[in-house]
């Protein structure tokens, strides 16, 4: 408990010390699930940057960690364009379809074999982040794919959402990602716990929770909703510098973004098949819901060549598990 900084130099000096310790420590906890300090220590460091920002209002800014327990309510949402639209997935329901897929691929390819990731397909919600310079400046539901509602408040309270980029990395000056908002299920179970004491409706399930939660007008609702993201895809990009869905993977973990570490690189459909089958059963250990897996082609310069529909990309495709049977 030392004392206030006297003055304002003094305030922006330690408040910008702390800013980077909280900073690492929260990506070394939120993302990399692989703390270095207590929860004790880290209240603490945050607790000091709350009081030192309260004597010096002025020093305040959106990307501080201070700002993850959320805002004052927004009246509504705004409309927002997406710089880059998000499309669907076309949807695989079989070995079949997925062989099916593989040669439309090859084909497109003139017959040169293609290499695919193979991605866990996090049942949450949507949604697209903007940074400039390295820091958030937007986040966005996808909408109707071109325009979505601006929810950046809501966003910046989920702990796993790097306010401001690491600079290890060359940051690129413009960087729009995609992922996946979800719940995780012993987080639902306990709302829900919660709800079932107060005798208010009960949540359906996860995914509609995460919606709900990112929906909120409120953002103090939403900073009290345990919240996680995948980040998964690259909208509009400048510098990024890399040549597959892979390397993209490790650049965006460099520069601090959570990535679901289930994915895997194959060289043929075959083993495609055989891993995305293998997550059927393997799901239920899972601590957030899936509802299948995604396959991409992995090079960057294929997945120009091969282009879109207006709907769906025609390097990749969703493989769907059987909808679960609605419990009766
Ligand atoms: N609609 C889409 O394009 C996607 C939706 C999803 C999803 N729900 N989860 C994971 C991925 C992924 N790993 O790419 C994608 S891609």
């Amino acid at each position: 408990n030392t004392a206030i900084p006297a003055t304002l130099t003094a305030a922006a000096q330690e408040i910008e010390e702390l800013r980077k310790t909280i900073h690492y420590h929260s990506h070394r906890y939120y993302v990399l699930d692989n703390p270095e300090i207590s929860d004790a220590e880290f209240d603490s460091l945050l607790r000091r940057l709350i009081a030192i920002e309260t004597a010096f209002p002025s020093l305040i800014t959106p990307d501080s960690p201070s700002q993850r327990v959320g805002g004052v309510p927004a009246e509504g949402f705004d409309r927002v364009a997406h710089l880059t639209p998000m499309l669907s997935l076309g949807n695989a329901f079989s070995a079949g379809e997925l062989r099916a897929f593989d040669a439309r691929v090859r084909n497109g390819l003139d017959g040169a074999a293609a290499e695919y990731v193979v991605e866990l397909k996090i049942d949450g919600l949507a949604i697209n982040l903007v940074y400039q310079n390295g820091r958030l400046v937007r986040g966005a539901t996808r909408g109707d794919g071109t325009y979505g509602e601006e929810v950046t408040a809501n966003i910046r309270t989920i702990r796993s959402v790097p306010l401001v980029l690491n600079a290890d990395d060359d940051i690129p000056p413009l960087l729009e990602v995609r992922g996946e908002v979800y719940m995780p299920r012993r987080e639902f179970d306990r709302l829900n716990r919660l709800r079932e004491m107060s005798g208010e409706p009960l949540m359906a399930n996860p995914r509609n929770a995460a919606a709900g939660s990112i929906r909120q007008l409120d953002p103090k609702i939403t900073a009290e909703r345990a919240l996680d993201i995948f980040i998964h895809g690259l909208g509009t990009e400048e510098g990024l510098g890399v040549a597959t869905h892979a390397a993209m993977f490790e650049k965006l973990q460099r520069l601090g973004f959570k990535v679901n570490p289930h994915y895997q690189v194959f060289d043929n459909i075959e083993d495609v098949i055989a891993y995305c089958e293998s997550w059927a059963e393997k799901r239920v250990d899972l601590p957030y819901d899936i509802d299948g897996l995604v396959i991409k082609v992995n090079s960057l310069a294929s997945q120009r060549l091969l282009g879109s529909t207006a709907k769906d990309p025609r390097w990749a495709i969703a493989f769907k598990f059987p909808a679960e049977q609605a419990a009766t």
